[in-house]
């Protein structure tokens, strides 16, 4: 069916393809961000073709707005429990299937639902696939006292990663310092490349501001990356293969 507010076929071909994992009574995470945006359209689609239930937790203000305008069902993490399958979308993804996640600033409700989930599947198009993690800006949300201190500790764990020099960015939005949907501030970290994800995940969530980084370590198992052509390739993480 052509919608006129999907203009995207690679991320339309991700997200046909992961509602098709979509089983009628699941316990569903719903991302956030322009690909999971299509994707909840698509969802919302197939529940009002085939008519079937589904309960649905969303990872952000905007993905409950939208998926209630479209008719589906959503509920408070918390009144379902637990979820079988979450879908998202991804800022990064490298050959282990980690991501970089929060370019939408919902990393925090993100990690929360995938990691309240059976399983998570990733949908992106193929400008997300990387080689090593870190070209897009980690974000990493931080409680709004004393950010400025907390943006110090990150710079030092930054030089005892060797990850010198690297600007740490207060994200804005008309000019006015953003906030999450959590009322926190957002700091993202141009690091080019990050070596070791596993140290620097540990690093930033030892800090005492720091409330979530965008690095999702051994959450996902399974991106589904769109093609122009309709097309979708899968990529597994190996060791759930
Ligand atoms: O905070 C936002 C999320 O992590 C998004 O899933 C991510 O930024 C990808 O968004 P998009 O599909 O718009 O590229």
């Amino acid at each position: 069916m052509t919608d006129p507010a999907v203009t995207d076929l690679s991320k339309d071909a991700a997200a046909r393809a992961a509602v098709a994992l979509v089983e009628p009574g699941m316990r569903l995470g719903l991302g956030t961000g322009s690909t999971a945006a299509i994707f909840v359209r698509r969802l919302a689609q197939r529940v009002q073709e085939e008519g079937f239930a589904l309960r649905c937790a969303a990872t952000s203000k905007a993905t409950a707005e939208l998926a209630t305008a479209l008719g589906l069902t959503v509920e408070d993490l918390d009144a379902i429990g637990w979820l079988d399958l979450t879908i998202d979308g991804a800022d990064e993804v490298d050959p282990d299937l980690n991501l970089i996640k929060g370019g939408g600033a919902a990393h925090l409700r993100e990690k929360i639902v995938a990691t309240a989930s059976d399983r998570m599947v990733v949908i992106a198009d193929q400008g997300k696939v990387v080689d090593r993690l870190g070209a897009f800006h980690l974000p990493v949300e931080v409680i709004p006292f004393g950010w400025q201190a907390t943006r110090t500790l990150i710079q030092r764990a930054l030089d005892r990663l060797e990850l010198t020099q690297r600007p740490i960015l207060l994200r804005k939005r008309a000019d006015a310092p953003l906030r999450t949907d959590e009322g926190n501030l957002v700091l993202d970290l141009a690091l080019e490349s990050i070596p070791d994800a596993e140290a620097l995940a540990a690093e930033l969530s030892a800090i005492a501001g720091v409330v979530e980084h965008g690095l999702f370590l051994n959450i996902c198992e399974l991106a589904i990356i769109g093609c122009p052509d309709g097309s979708v390739v899968e990529l597994r993480r190996e060791d759930m293969a």
